[in-house]
């Protein structure tokens, strides 16, 4: 069980029969407008993710041409060249933190991919970025404004970065000329709000999850040397990684009116959680549900929602591609060039902070030794 706190009266379903209720749901009866308030609120501002209605369907039409498998491989390089830079400033055979190390290396190639927003300028969207995701629970307490001001100066930071990347993107075929050529175009404010939750969409989510699957290899040096050796067993280690640890724990929606799931009367407003993490590890589908066998993958998924860890259905992750390409060119990239010893101590878990996304509970350390 992952610590978290959900809001009062919320549900909480898992498990295949109730992923079908759960993804099948229109957001007339599932709002994931207000399931995502319940984890951001406005902070963000509004796009793809956290939209309902029309509005979602034509924005996620005119972004998905741009997160194709194809338009993936295609951005490759700028994964490469972004990496590179990164494991320069890597120290030898000392322990590293994974999930520190990773973080920079997605935020920047999401930024540039994006918004064309490259090196330290990416850096400072990352700090205002992470000023507004976690204030902390500062907030109510003594040094509440001056946490508080920080986030005031991060959003505004965030604003104005987009704001240009918005003007800046006009003549390049990306996000921003795509939805300028809706026959029903957003203004810039909320085409920079799209930019916002298009690369938090993607950089929380492959950060996580590349970092967790290079502390699994370092713990797993059988597995590590495999891939080393055959570039084709990552399929199978990135599903089970992202079974172990799916970076959305639980996805959040709200009732948009009463509702009956399963029996269960759930009034208008209620929040309702999907609970990806449980359902990943239920017993009676995956044997020793708590280990990491990438080879259970070999055979054929076990059932339509045995695992979710994209979500399903109408709504599935638009970056799957682009999140899969990212992990793989990370992972590979650090194993051709290091060999990952993970140091002695019990498994790490995960917390969560708003119900959805979750973090490592202790920092996710591994050493990395040169290959020659
Ligand atoms: C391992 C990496 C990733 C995982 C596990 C993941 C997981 C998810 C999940 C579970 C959802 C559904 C959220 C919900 O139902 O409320 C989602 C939605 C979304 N993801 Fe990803 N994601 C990943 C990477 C990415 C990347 C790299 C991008 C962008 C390039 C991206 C863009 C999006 C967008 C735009 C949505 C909203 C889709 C919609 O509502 O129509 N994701 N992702």
């Amino acid at each position: 069980m992952i610590p978290t706190v959900h809001p009062p009266g919320a549900i909480v379903l898992s498990g295949r029969t109730m992923a079908a209720h759960f993804f099948r749901a229109g957001d007339e009866r599932l709002s994931h407008a207000g399931g995502w308030d319940l984890v951001f609120g406005d902070r963000f501002g509004r796009g793809v993710l956290n939209l309902d209605g029309p509005r979602h369907r034509d924005y996620r039409k005119a972004l998905l041409p741009l997160l194709t498998r194809r338009a993936a491989s295609g951005y490759e390089p700028v994964a490469r060249e972004v990496l590179d830079r990164a494991l320069t400033g890597v120290a030898a055979d000392a322990p590293v933190d994974l999930h520190a190390l990773v973080k920079p290396i997605v935020f920047e190639v999401s930024a540039t991919l994006f918004a064309g927003i490259t090196g330290e300028a990416a850096m400072e969207l990352l700090g205002a970025y992470t000023a507004l995701q976690d204030p902390g629970d500062a907030l109510g307490t003594a040094d509440g404004r001056r946490v508080a001001r920080q986030v005031v100066g991060a959003r505004r930071r965030l604003r104005a970065a987009l704001g240009e990347a918005v003007a800046a993107m006009t003549d390049v075929d990306g996000p921003v000329r795509r939805l300028r050529e809706l026959p029903d175009p957003p203004g810039d404010e909320e085409i920079a709000q799209n930019l916002a939750i298009l690369i938090l969409a993607g950089f929380e989510t492959t950060s996580y999850v590349t970092a967790r699957m290079l502390w699994l290899l370092a713990r797993h040096p059988g597995h590590q040397d495999a891939l080393r050796a055959d570039g084709s067993a990552f399929a199978a280690v990135f599903a089970e990684t992202t079974r172990l640890h799916p970076p959305l724990a639980w996805l959040p929606r709200t009732a948009a009116t009463d509702l009956s799931i399963a029996d269960t009367a759930i009034p208008a407003g209620s929040g309702v959680y999907f609970d990806i993490a449980a359902t990943h590890r239920d017993p009676e589908v995956f044997e020793a549900p708590d280990e990491f066998r990438p080879e259970r993958h070999a055979a054929p998924p076990q059932g339509k929602f045995a695992q979710v860890p994209f979500s399903a259905g109408r709504r599935v992750c638009a970056g799957i591609h682009v999140g899969t390409m990212e992990a793989e060119t990370i992972t590979t990239g650090i194993l051709r060039r290091f060999r990952l010893t993970a140091p002695p101590g019990a498994h790490i878990g995960d917390v969560s902070a708003n119900g959805s996304t979750v973090t490592p509970a202790a920092p996710l350390l591994a050493r990395c030794h040169p290959l020659p």
